[in-house]
């Protein structure tokens, strides 16, 4: 981003907010890094107040340790909540008890895998989606809740914090089963929120502090949701379908407001 930057300033001049996700020294904007898993805690605690639960005594399961994995733990165990098991590429682990995340991130810090962190111990990888648990995070890849796993997923809530980790069908199997599903275009929005404050940051010539830019973060985050509840119930659908009718609504009124017919 920072060469991308560089690139287009030489031929239009220094313009900062042409490309967001730069470093901090170049205009990039504080609490980026951990923005997506914020997002995603936010997100987590908006839901399950819903539902009458809250983040501190609840138990989740977390499939993903990097960016978004990482800071949904860690920010999910301030918080109080028991990160009961976790899972890289590099090995899965479960600790009934709750896992110890700030020794696990010094642990990885120091160049350990998750298979060797003492405070666990190792699983099947295989058994991390389907593992009880109160609250589910996919935090790695696409797809990896599909036909053949998703009748056995125990999670009351899931909380899609990678893009796309349910495919359609096992979107069917899981309603049908009564989980809900909060969906990866609002529960991981978290990251392109505060890529428009960076923009908004380079365009105002003045940066924001940390704290501004989680609060800021918390308001937009916590009125999503309220704005998705408000469709679900209107519309008398689910989450997923709230979210997307809620997205096209904005566009297709845009669209009309500016001239152009449906
Ligand atoms: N970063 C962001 O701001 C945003 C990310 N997302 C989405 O979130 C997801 C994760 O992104 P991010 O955290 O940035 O990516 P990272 O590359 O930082 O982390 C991915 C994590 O997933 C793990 N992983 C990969 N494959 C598997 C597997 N088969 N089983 C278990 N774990 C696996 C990796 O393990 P290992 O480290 O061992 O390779 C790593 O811990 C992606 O779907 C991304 O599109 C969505 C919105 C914003
Ligand atoms: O950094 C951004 O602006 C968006 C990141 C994102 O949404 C993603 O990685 O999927």
């Amino acid at each position: 981003m920072a060469w991308i930057f560089d690139e287009y300033s030489k031929f239009h001049g220094h313009s900062p907010a042409v490309v967001t996700g730069k470093p901090i020294d170049l205009g990039g904007s504080l609490g980026r890094d951990a923005a997506t898993g914020r997002g995603v805690m936010y997100a987590t605690e908006a839901l399950l107040a819903e539902y009458g639960k809250s983040i501190s005594g609840s138990t989740f399961v977390i499939q993903g340790f990097g960016n978004v994995g990482s800071w949904a733990a860690q920010l999910i165990h301030e918080k109080g909540g028991k990160v009961i098991a976790l899972g890289d590429v590099s090995g899965t682990i479960r600790n009934k008890a709750g896992i110890d995340v700030p020794a696990l991130m010094k642990h990885r810090n120091e160049g350990g895998q998750l298979k060797d962190f003492h405070g666990a111990e190792v699983m099947d990888a295989s058994e991390l989606l389907v593992h009880e648990c109160d609250v589910l995070l996919p935090c790695a890849l696409g797809g990896v809740l599909n036909r053949e796993n998703a009748p056995d997923v125990k999670a009351k809530f899931i909380i899609e914090a990678a893009n796309h980790p349910t495919d359609p069908e096992a979107d069917e199997i899981l309603t049908k089963k009564g989980v809900v599903v909060l969906p990866d275009i609002y529960a991981n929005a978290g990251g392109v929120i505060v890529s428009y404050f960076e923009w908004v940051q380079n365009i105002q010539g003045f940066m924001w502090e940390e704290e501004k830019v989680n609060m800021e973060l918390h308001k937009y985050m916590n009125s999503a949701f309220q704005n998705i509840k408000a469709m679900c119930k209107s519309q008398d659908c689910n989450l997923r379908m709230g979210a997307f009718t809620l997205g096209v609504n904005r566009v297709a009124r845009a669209t009309i407001l500016r001239g152009w017919e449906a």
